[in-house]
C-alpha cells in the first residue's frame, strides 16, 4: 500500500446530513457526492489537505450544527456524538503565525468518551506517534506529535504548521501498514477518524466494500466502479477472490443455507441514496447466477422495474428513491436452485432478504 501522504487525510465527521441537503448531478460530482454519502472529507479526496474547507463541507457542516444540540444530547455516552467546536470558541488555525507556537487551544468539554479514548493518548503522545486532531470546524486532521508537557501537546500539521492542542483533543492513529486493511477489525484504534480515513482510502482505489467484523460497509460510489459482471461473480463462486463484496456476502448465506439447512436473511439498511436499492439488486443478481437454472430468477429480477415504476419518486436526496421497504423471500428447491420468490413491500425504508429452504429440508 501505499503511503499515508497520497490521501488527503482531512475528514469529515460523522453527521447526518440536513434533511434539506440535495445530491448534485452523479456525473460532475461524483466525488463530492461520495463524500456527502458518507460525510467524509469534503472536495477531491486526492487533493492537498485543507484547514479551510470547501463547500460541501460547509454545507454539511452547517446543516449538522443546526440539529447539533439533539445529537449530542443524545449521544453523550457514544464516542461519534461528540460535540463540534465552534470557530468562535477556538481561533482557527489557518490564522495563525505558522512560526510561532499559537496560544493554548482553550479546552473542549470532556464527555465520558473522550476520557474512554484519552486513555490511549497518553501513550501515543510519549511515543510521538502521529494521531488525528479535530479542527474547529470539524475536520480531522494528522498531526505530528512534537513534545508534550503534562495536558498539553506540542503538534505540527505536514505543510509546517505548529500549534498546542490539548492532550486529550488527540486520537491515536494507525500505523501506515494498516492503511486500507479490507477488515476495520484489523484496525489498532479503531476511532472515528481512524474509520472514516481507513473508508476513504479504500475509496479512492474504487474498493467501496470494507468488512466490519461480519458486517459489509458499502459506499455508494455515484458511478460505474468495475467490480460486478460475469468474472466477479465466477471469481467469487469459486473463492478466487475473498475481498468484501456483496457477492461474498450473499455467497455466504446461500452456502450456509444449504450446508446447516437453516433459512438465512441479509438485513441491507442505510439512510436515503445509500445505495440498498442498488444493493439488493446486485445480491439478486449473483443468486440468480447461483441458484438459477429454472427461469424463475429471471423473472424475479424483471419485478424491479414495475415495483419502482409504482413505488418509488425523486427526493432531495435520491433521484431514483424507494418510498417503501421490500421483504423478498427467495424460495430455493431441495436440489438448491430458485423456486419461487414472495415480495412483499412496506413503508420501513430497509430491505431484508430471506433465503428459504423448502420443506424437505426442515
Ligand atoms: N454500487 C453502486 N454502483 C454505482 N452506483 C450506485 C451504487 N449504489 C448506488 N448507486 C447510485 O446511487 C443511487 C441511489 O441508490 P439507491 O436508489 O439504491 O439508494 P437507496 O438507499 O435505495 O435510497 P432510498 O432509500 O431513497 O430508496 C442510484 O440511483 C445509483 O445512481
Amino acid at each position: 500500500m501505499s503511503g499515508r501522504s497520497q490521501v488527503s487525510p482531512s475528514l469529515q465527521s460523522i453527521k447526518s446530513l440536513p434533511g434539506q441537503f440535495k445530491f448534485m448531478d452523479t456525473k460532475a460530482s461524483d466525488h463530492l457526492a461520495m463524500s456527502e454519502n458518507l460525510q467524509l472529507g469534503s472536495g477531491d479526496a486526492m487533493s492537498p489537505r485543507t484547514l479551510g474547507n470547501g463547500t460541501l463541507g460547509d454545507r454539511v457542516a452547517e446543516g449538522a450544527e443546526r440539529s447539533n444540540s439533539n445529537v449530542d444530547t443524545a449521544n453523550e455516552d457514544s464516542p461519534y456524538g461528540r460535540s463540534l467546536i465552534s470557530g468562535e470558541e477556538r481561533p482557527s488555525i489557518g490564522d495563525e503565525d505558522s512560526e510561532a507556537v499559537a496560544s493554548p487551544l482553550p479546552s473542549t468539554s470532556t464527555s465520558r468518551s473522550e476520557r474512554i479514548w484519552g486513555d490511549m493518548t497518553p501513550y501515543a503522545s510519549k511515543k510521538k506517534l502521529q494521531s488525528w486532531f479535530q479542527t474547529p470546524i470539524g475536520d480531522w486532521e494528522l498531526v505530528k506529535i512534537l513534545s508534550t508537557s503534562g495536558v498539553e501537546t506540542l503538534v505540527s500539521l505536514p505543510e509546517g504548521k505548529v500549534f498546542k492542542v490539548k492532550e486529550e483533543s488527540l486520537l491515536p492513529a494507525n500505523p501506515d501498514i494498516l492503511d486500507g486493511v479490507d477488515d476495520l477489525m484489523q484496525l489498532s484504534y479503531l476511532n472515528e477518524p481512524s474509520v472514516l480515513y481507513n473508508l476513504q482510502y479504500r475509496y479512492n482505489q474504487d474498493m467501496i466494500y470494507t468488512k466490519a467484523g461480519p458486517v459489509l460497509v458499502a459506499i455508494n460510489p455515484f458511478k460505474k466502479v468495475p467490480l460486478y459482471g460475469n468474472n466477479y461473480i465466477e471469481a467469487y463462486k469459486n473463492k478466487r477472490m475473498e475481498s468484501p463484496h456483496v457477492y461474498a456476502i450473499t455467497d455466504t448465506a446461500i452456502r450456509e443455507m444449504r450446508r446447516d439447512e437453516v433459512n438465512q436473511s441479509i438485513i441491507i439498511s442505510g439512510e436515503s441514496g445509500a445505495g440498498k436499492t442498488e444493493t439488493a439488486k446486485i445480491a439478486m443478481q449473483y443468486l440468480a447466477a447461483l441458484g438459477g437454472g429454472s427461469g424463475i430468477e429471471y423473472e424475479i429480477l424483471k419485478t424491479n422495474p414495475i415495483l419502482e415504476a409504482f413505488g418509488n419518486a425523486k427526493t432531495l436526496r435520491n433521484d431514483n428513491s424507494s418510498r417503501f421497504g421490500k421483504l423478498i423471500e427467495i424460495q430455493f428447491s431441495e436440489t438448491g436452485k430458485i423456486s419461487g420468490a414472495k415480495i412483499q413491500t412496506c413503508k420501513m425504508i430497509l430491505f431484508v432478504f430471506s433465503f428459504l429452504l423448502p420443506l424437505g429440508f426442515l
